[in-house]
């Protein structure tokens, strides 16, 4: 496992010896930049954008800018050890793909493109309910890849079970269930143009594919496909559930159970009074509440709240290996990473998307060695000065 990601860097130098440079950008922060000349102009907005005027995406970009690692000398970190264990289950880092919809809008292959590459590293995929291709195409290319799913909790019970049942059987382990996204929020970017891509039928995969959701409508979706989307876009947006509802989601899900969104601590102390088995600490990328804190602001608290009893794991602005080495200091014990694996399916398909977990792999680890640490767990927020 020692310096697995960490030689992705040699591989780079030695291939200059054959001229060869990578096809896309290493500086992970620029990706958005990059993913600009190839996306269409809707589908970049609906990715990069946010909510409202984007304060809060700004704020957890400043959250992190605000802290800063302190090196420490001597320390022997030659050999470095990323792996880490999430309920019971080996990874060989810190990190999972954060669940993306819609991921047909960027590139052709969409989830099957980023289900391959993750697999090909190990790499956790979390599968989002509004993927484009269906929970058992995305698991096929996932192969014997770890695979989590993330739940948009469906108003009804039936679906909601069938959809579960599915992704049991299809052999996603883990389920993250998205508090945040009951509604969409106010996003001018998508607005203004009029975009909405699942009302175009793009992200409906997993529904359309769904005999408790087909049964339920008059024609088939591919008769009416218009009444069918609105019946999912209805199912799965515009009803917020309640603390009181957990059990019943427990009942329909054997493995763990994460959910995503928190930002409150006392949220975070429900989630473990209702029974859950971890928080992502996240805002959604800012895409939620424009006006709310930086997701890491959130962090420090709910990981010392909660910390001991169930996993916290962390979402919204990490870019760079310094940013994950910050999230892990600050408690996280993974983060999910977003936008930047997009830009690189969009930009390269399989290829990108291997290619920005492996720089993002390698940076971290030749962050962690350098910063004088050998594993992520001896990250504590003592390795941090907040300026
Ligand atoms: C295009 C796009 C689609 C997303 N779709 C989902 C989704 O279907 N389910 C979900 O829980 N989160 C979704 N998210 C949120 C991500 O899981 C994650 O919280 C967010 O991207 C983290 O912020 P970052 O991109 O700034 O790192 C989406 C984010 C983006 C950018
Ligand atoms: O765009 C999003 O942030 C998101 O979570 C979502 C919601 C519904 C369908 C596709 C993506």
């Amino acid at each position: 496992m020692a310096g697995r990601f960490g030689g992705y860097q040699n591989e780079i130098y030695l291939q200059g010896l054959g001229g060869a440079t990578p096809a896309m950008t290493t500086d992970l922060s620029r990706l958005e930049e990059a993913a600009g000349g190839v996306l269409t102009p809707e589908a970049l907005g609906y990715v990069a954008g946010a909510a409202g005027a984007g304060a809060t995406m700004r704020a957890n970009r400043e959250s992190f800018d605000r802290w800063k690692i302190v090196p420490r000398m001597l320390t022997g970190a030659t050999d470095r050890d990323l792996s880490t264990t999430l309920f019971g289950t080996a990874l060989p880092a810190p990190v999972l793909l954060a669940p993306v919809g819609v991921q047909s809008i960027v590139h052709p292959e969409a989830e099957l493109a980023t289900a391959r590459a993750a697999a090909g590293l190990g790499v956790p995929m979390i599968l989002s309910t509004a993927s484009s291709r269906t929970i058992e195409q995305v698991a096929d290319a996932n192969g014997d890849g770890p695979r989590w799913f993330q739940l948009y909790w469906p108003n009804d019970q039936d679906v909601c079970a069938s959809i579960l049942e599915r992704a049991r059987k299809a052999g996603y382990t883990t389920l993250v269930v998205t508090l945040d996204t009951w509604t969409l929020a106010w996003r001018p970017q998508d607005l203004d143009r009029a975009y909405l891509p699942f009302i175009r039928n793009e992200g409906t995969a997993i529904a359309m594919s769904d005999p408790a959701f087909r049964a339920r409508l008059e024609k088939t979706p591919e008769e009416d496909q218009p009444t069918a989307i609105l019946h999912w876009v209805g199912m799965f947006t515009g009803t917020d559930h309640g603390w009181d509802q957990l059990p019943s989601l427990r009942a329909l899900w054997d493995g763990p159970i994460l959910l995503k969104g928190i930002q409150h601590v006392d949220d975070a102390r429900r989630a473990v009074d209702a029974g859950m088995d971890g928080v992502v600490v996240s805002n959604h990328g800012g895409r939620q509440v424009d006006g709310a804190l930086g997701a890491l602001e959130a962090l420090p608290g709910i990981a010392q709240a909660v910390g001991e009893q169930v996993e916290v794991l962390f979402d919204s602005g990490v870019r760079t290996g310094a940013d994950m080495f910050k999230a892990l200091a600050l408690g996280a014990k993974a983060v999910l990473l977003g936008r930047p694996f997009v830009y690189g399916l969009g930009l390269g398909g399989e290829d990108g998307v291997r290619h920005v977990l492996r720089s993002l792999l390698a940076e971290f680890e030749l962050t962690l060695g350098l910063a004088g640490y050998r594993t992520p767990g001896e990250l504590t927020p003592a390795a941090l000065q907040r300026s």
